[in-house]
């Protein structure tokens, strides 16, 4: 077969002289609409164009990818299987993923994608590397361009719901920045702003919890005008209402037509796609592992055990689960332990220290070094019981958590789907046990389709609840990390800042 390599123009409303190598290649994409995304090129390696369409196909079907792209004209860009298949970089960019056999799926899929210059929504299971899929492109971006150092307007910035996973994201970022010449940011709030402001001086990457890069905004101390590459981790909590007001201010000063804008989650609610849509331009939608529009599906290397209990016999259950975990024949497992209440995390930490485990403790009302410490000492194995609340839910990466215990089961299906996602990373098993109760049943439906869909056992007791999915509400989701009280439900999620 002809080795043809695509020249993907996608250009921005400005005519563009074409280089000489341009005028050549025969680019069939038609021109972006009006306004649409940035002038990116990108050129699939000849190796990959000359790969049999069957074997494309059959890696398609294997992971279950999807790819839904509004442009008619746009160009099928064929997944980035092997590394080797990366487009050329002038600086070692690529040097640490060595440490990797090959791309994940949601990595192939929307790496070509993103090269190109397109908005990307990803949506991937939980553990499957999302954080490269969007972070990998981003650097390629700084690596390439002859930005100009402006000091404190970064290029490119990467927005997290948690502090913690701000911080995860950054540390995944540097190991991949120094070799290209990257200067990376990671701010966030519950500690002093100095520091943050001096690194803002001269990163082109900044990786932000939104009320401290609002804050910072305000005060001058950085300025997004000339931000090209936005991105929402956890997108789906990012958009949630309420926080519409935080993420348009953010972003209401950056470019629109230059702009490329990527979400990224495990879970994509119907009640978040409008708004999102709000911020794109012509986004490429690509799902692994099945159909966005039902409902969240979970890991399924996570095995998912749901007990239907009275409230007060939760926490012996727990001891009973932990004198399992941690008392059997091995080494004791890691295990998360997640409560929906700050008071009750406090409380089951707690009992579970009381009963002789080495445990530590992680919620909104401990300060941000106790809590770097407390996930430190968790990582490190110096504690092998977490007690959490949902400010650990989502994206954190702890290594070899064995099992995750839902003592209070979440507000949202989406939440409970990220909490189980704490195990089963990167391709592992995983193992969830999760205590429901009488006053959890509004869920019932939509626990029993994530059990179904990840062929996991339903229990009868369960089923007894009823199979009705209640519709969630744009603003349905719980406390997030002021985390609820005891005394009232949650209304509104209130972000880190
Ligand atoms: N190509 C790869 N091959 C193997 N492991 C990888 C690859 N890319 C990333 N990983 C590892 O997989 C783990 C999970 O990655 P990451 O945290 O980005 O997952 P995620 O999809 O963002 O998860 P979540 O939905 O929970 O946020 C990390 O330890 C990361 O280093």
């Amino acid at each position: 077969m002809a080795k043809r390599s695509h020249h993907v123009e996608s250009t921005d409303s400005r005519p563009k002289k074409k280089s000489k190598s341009e005028k050549h290649s025969k680019s069939s994409k038609k021109d972006a609409p009006e306004g649409n995304v940035v002038s990116a090129s990108y050129e699939q390696a000849p190796a990959l164009s000359a790969i049999a369409q069957s074997e494309i196909d059959q890696f398609h079907a294997q992971h279950t990818i999807k790819v839904t792209d509004p442009l008619p004209e746009a160009l099928n860009l064929r997944p980035i299987t092997s590394f080797e298949y990366l487009p050329a970089c002038d600086s070692d960019l690529y040097g640490p993923l060595k440490s990797f056999k090959s791309p994940t799926p949601i990595q192939s899929t929307t790496w070509p994608l993103l090269f190109a210059g397109r908005d990307v929504i990803g949506i991937a299971e939980t553990g499957s590397g999302k954080t490269l899929a969007f972070g990998l492109p981003c650097l390629k971006k700084i690596s390439d361009s002859k930005r100009s150092k402006n000091p404190y307007q970064p290029t490119a910035v990467i927005i997290s719901p948690t502090r913690e996973l701000a911080m995860q994201i950054y540390d995944q970022l540097v190991k991949f920045a120094e070799p290209a010449q990257a200067g990376v940011a990671c701010v966030y709030g519950g500690v002093r702003k100095d520091e943050q402001r001096e690194a803002l001086k001269s990163a082109a990457i900044v990786v932000a919890t939104p009320g401290r890069l609002k804050d910072l905004q305000s005060d001058g101390s950085l300025s997004l005008g000339k931000v090209k590459y936005l991105v929402l981790d956890e997108a789906d909590r990012m958009l949630d209402k309420g926080f519409e007001q935080d993420i348009k201010d953010i972003i209401q000063p950056m470019p629109v037509s230059r702009r490329q804008t990527v979400m990224f989650t495990a879970t994509w609610p119907r009640s978040v796609r409008d708004l999102a849509a709000g911020f794109m331009s012509s986004p490429v939608t690509v799902t692994i592992g099945g159909d966005p529009s039902a409902d969240p599906r979970a890991n399924t290397r996570i095995k998912q055990e749901v007990e239907v209990v009275n409230h007060h016999d939760k926490e012996n259950r727990l001891i009973q689960i932990l004198n399992r975990s941690q008392r059997g024949s091995n080494s004791p497992e890691k295990v998360l332990v997640f409560c929906l209440y700050k008071k009750e995390a406090m409380r089951v930490e707690r009992l579970v220290k009381a009963k002789g485990f080495k445990v530590a403790g992680i919620h909104g009302d401990l300060g941000q070094g106790e809590r770097f410490r407390n996930l430190d000492a968790f990582k490190t194995g110096a504690a092998t019981v977490l007690v959490a609340t949902d400010v650990a839910a989502r994206g954190l990466d702890i290594p070899a958590v064995k099992l995750v215990v839902n003592v209070t089961f979440p507000l949202t299906v989406e939440d409970y789907v990220h909490r189980i996602g704490r195990t089963g990373r990167a391709g592992a098993e995983g193992h969830a046990i999760t205590l429901f109760t009488e006053t959890d049943k509004a869920l019932s439906g939509g626990l029993i389709n994530v059990l179904k869909a990840a062929k996991q056992e339903v229990p009868e007791a369960l089923l007894k609840f009823g199979t009705t999915v209640k519709k969630k509400q744009h603003d349905a989701y719980g406390a997030f990390f002021k985390d609820v009280d005891t005394d009232k439900t949650a209304t509104k999620i209130v972000f880190e800042d």
